[in-house]
């Protein structure tokens, strides 16, 4: 289901065969009245990476995310995804990609689930949304993705309220993941849940990730969180990155007074 420019810019490529950055974002910045949500964020994401974007509460995660994402509007700076600014682009042009190229998978999972309609659906619906239209063949692949995510296949005529929260959630990281994207966005995937139920997720997860070859970013104020998933981590406070690098670098040998603070608090739990 393609047209004209949409189809001709978001060609399937392999993400190894490019070299160059998925993401670059320069200057980017977003108020909410006289408030900074985030500020100045600069930063790249290659194919096949994992950046961990941390910080407490309030520090401007949501913020950011919601921008990178175009649920939010930022008020400066540039974002561009594979060579497009995607400030400048039209949005029926950018709900294309997002379909097609992006995911998004909320903490919540009735945020990213529609609760109405079966398992089945629910996984099968992104398929068709990328013009997919042989019945048998979407049903198959959902059976199959169900399987993937740990969801008894049996299940796919049950809806979304029948599951636990870790099945919600991993029904919606099927949903999201069925169509290949190259680019996942995710908020607080594991928030909410029962450690175990985190632990298995975040396992589901990491080799997710490695087997598509994903490219990720991921908000969490969780570290631990951070340091299985991300290969990269971005430190925030009071909306700017106060520090970046190597996760086991920031984790291990944080620079920044915060991050160290950070750190104390949290992993030695
Ligand atoms: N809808 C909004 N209206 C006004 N101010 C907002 C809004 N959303 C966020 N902010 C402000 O922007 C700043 C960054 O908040 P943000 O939600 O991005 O932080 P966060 O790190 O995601 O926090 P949390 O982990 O609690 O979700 C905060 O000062 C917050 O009060």
């Amino acid at each position: 289901m393609r047209n004209g420019a949409q189809g001709r810019i978001w060609t399937k490529k392999k993400p190894e065969a490019e070299a160059g950055p998925l993401l670059q974002v320069e200057g980017l910045g977003k108020h909410w009245g006289a408030r900074i949500g985030c500020a100045e964020v600069d930063f790249d994401l290659y194919p096949g990476e994992v950046l961990g974007i941390v910080g407490e509460s309030g520090s401007g995660k949501s913020t950011l995310l919601g921008c990178l994402a175009g649920h939010l509007s930022a008020d400066a700076g540039r974002i561009h995804y594979r060579g497009h600014d995607l400030r400048a682009m039209g949005e029926p042009e950018r709900r294309h990609l997002a379909r097609t190229e992006w995911a998004f998978v909320h903490q919540n999972p009735r945020d990213g689930l529609r609760m109405g309609v079966t398992a089945g659906a629910n996984v099968g619906e992104r398929l068709m949304a990328v013009g997919a239209r042989h019945y048998g063949a979407i049903r198959a692949q959902a059976r199959d993705w169900l399987g993937r995510v740990e969801i008894d296949p049996g299940r796919i005529d049950d809806r979304p309220r029948a599951f636990s929260g870790g099945m919600q959630q991993r029904l919606q990281i099927a949903r999201n993941l069925v169509t290949g994207p190259r680019l996942v966005l995710m908020d607080e995937p594991t928030g909410g849940l029962d450690v175990s139920v985190q632990a298995r997720l975040l396992d589901l997860l990491r080799e997710l990730v490695r087997e598509m070859g994903l490219s990720v970013i991921i908000v969490t104020h969780d570290l631990a969180v951070a340091r299985l998933l991300a290969d990269r981590l971005m430190v925030m406070k009071d909306g700017r990155v106060i520090e970046a690098g190597l996760t086991d670098q920031v984790l291990d040998d944080p620079q920044a007074a915060y991050t160290q603070l950070l750190v104390s608090s949290v992993l030695q739990v």
